[in-house]
């Protein structure tokens, strides 16, 4: 404290020309030696160097008196009016800035502020300023060490507070002012208008590094000190707000709470710490009196923070899901084990095919003209046959489209051939390497081909003899059961290498051949007559006529006929 006392401004110190007036730019004093060096506060402020800076650059100097000159503009500016005991407290307050500053080359904190604000007027001209060359004529001198800007602990004040601070009759001063000053700054006694008590001022810094817990303005005396001291005691006589444990009932809604949850990174917390369950009444002024604040509080209580399984939803989801189903249990083959309900009122004729395929368990060909009931004949033996054996009927179809109408596959893809082009060793090699292929063909006990007019005899040939090798079985098809329909006056084989039934072991397999008379699909008998000569390419002289009295002029469109 006593050497600070010492940096009081004395003419012919280092401060002593930056008059407000000076018109000249000053003359750069001479560094003054270590031993005439002004002991001031920097020892207080840094403990780890108690030697006199002897360091300040010029630079740093001129910035700071530059900078201090304009901070007291803007400070006089506000007492300038009608007090002329006030200029006093300019002059002696522009002295304690221009000490400051100085003596604290480290007083960038405080500079920064001035940098940063514009003076609000400037009654100094730039002449005032040293010119260049008395800075580039500036002994050379040691570089300053930094010091640490330290936060100020100052409290701001509030505006209504800026008047108490300044006095009476600084009602005109604002909040920017004193902004500048308190980071620099702490008056003492800022009722005091006297020049004494304002030399008295200590830098805020050094009040903080002192003691962290006395106020800055510790003066019993200070407007703001009092204030401070009402608040708190008006905080301590504030009613304690009770922490509510989580209600028995349970609100409709519970709003989630996103800090709870794991999406955001704060999955650690924890939850049952975590409740909510505490009002906090919106003015301080209003006390709970019930127990049960929930009960009478105008605002609903999100009692507890919802886990994301409450709620409803996955991890870091914000919506209800759906309860999951479970899952059914796994099924090896579910098309092959699930029994076919499929048993139509059928025919005399066709309920003897099926005999013969169930019963004596024949390999049948059975055809007939369109709608006599073929492909409902095969689906009611597909449900008997999968009923008895099981994963040992293959249901294939020449193409696709006929398989997907009893639920199948083709007969290419049955037999893991690709396209059947190659000789039958070379498609047993192929086969040989599919593992699936060449079990299913040993595992099939009955094989069932619709649409069979579309089948080529040397693909039925070619078949026969790969299901003999792999079942290494003699017999015809190796043993397989064979149950084809279809009907060779509809599409042919797209290969013309003559129909299936024109394949050298097609005898040797098909035993029996049926053929279905009964038309189902229409009822007229002598339309049913007409098509059935048409199927055979032998119409007779009723069926022409007929032909030629549905002779008429087609009807414009931009539909074409087909060509068959
Ligand atoms: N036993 C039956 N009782 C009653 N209606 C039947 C019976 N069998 C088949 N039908 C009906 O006859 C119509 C033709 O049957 P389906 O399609 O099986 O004949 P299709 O021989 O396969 O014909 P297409 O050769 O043109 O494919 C269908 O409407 C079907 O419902």
């Amino acid at each position: 404290m006593s050497r600070r006392k010492q940096a009081a401004p004395k003419q012919g110190t280092l401060l002593g020309f930056f008059k407000p007036k000076v018109t000249q730019p000053p003359e750069i004093p001479a560094p003054p030696s270590p031993k005439q060096q002004p002991v001031h506060d920097l020892t207080e402020t840094d403990d780890r160097d108690d030697k006199p800076e002897t360091s300040i650059t010029t630079t740093t100097i001129y910035s700071a008196t530059s900078a201090t000159r304009k901070r007291s503009d803007s400070i006089s500016s506000s007492y300038d009016e009608d007090n002329s005991s006030q200029t006093s407290i300019r002059s002696s307050q522009s002295e304690t800035l221009e000490i400051e500053s100085s003596s604290s080359k480290y007083n960038i904190h405080g500079l920064g502020y001035i940098q940063r604000s514009k003076p609000r007027f400037s009654s100094h001209s730039s002449q005032e300023l040293p010119s260049s060359d008395s800075i580039t004529s500036a002994p050379a001198r040691k570089k300053p060490r930094l010091q640490p800007v330290i936060r100020q602990t100052v409290q701001r004040p509030a505006y209504g507070q800026v008047s108490n601070m300044l006095g009476p009759s600084s009602s005109s001063s604002t909040l920017r002012d004193i902004h500048l000053n308190k980071d620099t700054f702490s008056p003492s006694s800022p009722s005091s208008s006297s020049s004494q008590d304002l030399m008295s001022f200590k830098p805020a810094s050094t009040l903080a590094r002192r003691s962290a817990s006395q106020p800055s303005f510790s003066s019993p005396s200070s407007a703001l000190y009092q204030q401070q001291q009402q608040q708190q005691q008006t905080q301590q006589s504030l009613p304690v707000v009770p922490k509510v444990r989580r209600p028995d009932i349970q609100p409709d809604y519970v709003a989630p709470n996103f800090l709870g949850s794991s999406r955001f990174g704060s999955s650690s917390i924890n939850r049952k710490q975590n409740q909510i369950g505490y009002y906090k009444p919106p003015s301080s002024s209003v006390a709970i009196s019930s127990e049960k604040p929930w009960e009478t509080s105008p605002i609903p209580l999100f009692n507890k923070t919802p886990s994301w399984k409450e709620f409803g939803g996955s991890k870091g989801s914000m919506f209800p899901k759906k309860p999951r189903k479970t899952a059914p249990p796994p099924v090896k083959n579910k098309k092959a084990n699930a029994k076919v309900e499929y048993a139509p009122q059928l025919s005399s004729e066709q309920q003897r095919v099926l005999d013969m395929v169930i019963k004596e368990q024949q390999s049948v060909f059975f055809t007939g003209s369109a709608g006599t009931g073929k492909s409902v004949l095969m689906r009611a033996m597909i449900s008997a046959l999968k009923n008895r054996f099981g994963e040992g009927v293959a249901v294939t179809a020449s193409t696709g489209i006929a398989a997907c109408n009893i639920s199948g596959c083709t007969l290419h893809s049955f037999g893991g051939i690709g396209m059947g082009m190659e000789s039958v060793g070379a498609l047993i090699k192929t086969i040989e390497g599919r593992k699936v292929s060449k079990e299913r063909w040993e595992k099939t006990k009955v094989l069932i081909i619709d649409e069979i007019s579309m089948v080529d005899a040397a693909l039925f040939d070619k078949l026969e003899a790969i299901a003999r090798h792999f079942r290494q079985n003699p017999a015809p098809f190796g043993g397989i059961q064979l149950i084809v329909t279809g009907d060779f006056f509809q599409l042919p084989p797209v290969k013309a290498s003559g129909f299936a039934f024109e394949a050298q072991t097609w005898p040797s397999v098909m035993k029996k051949t049926v053929v279905l008379n009964h038309v189902f699909r229409q009822k007229d008998q002598v339309f049913i007559d007409v098509l059935n000569e048409m199927r055979i390419g032998q119409l007779s002289a009723q069926a022409l006529e007929l032909f030629k009295s549905l002779d008429r002029p087609l009807p414009e469109s931009k539909i074409e006929p087909a060509e068959l």
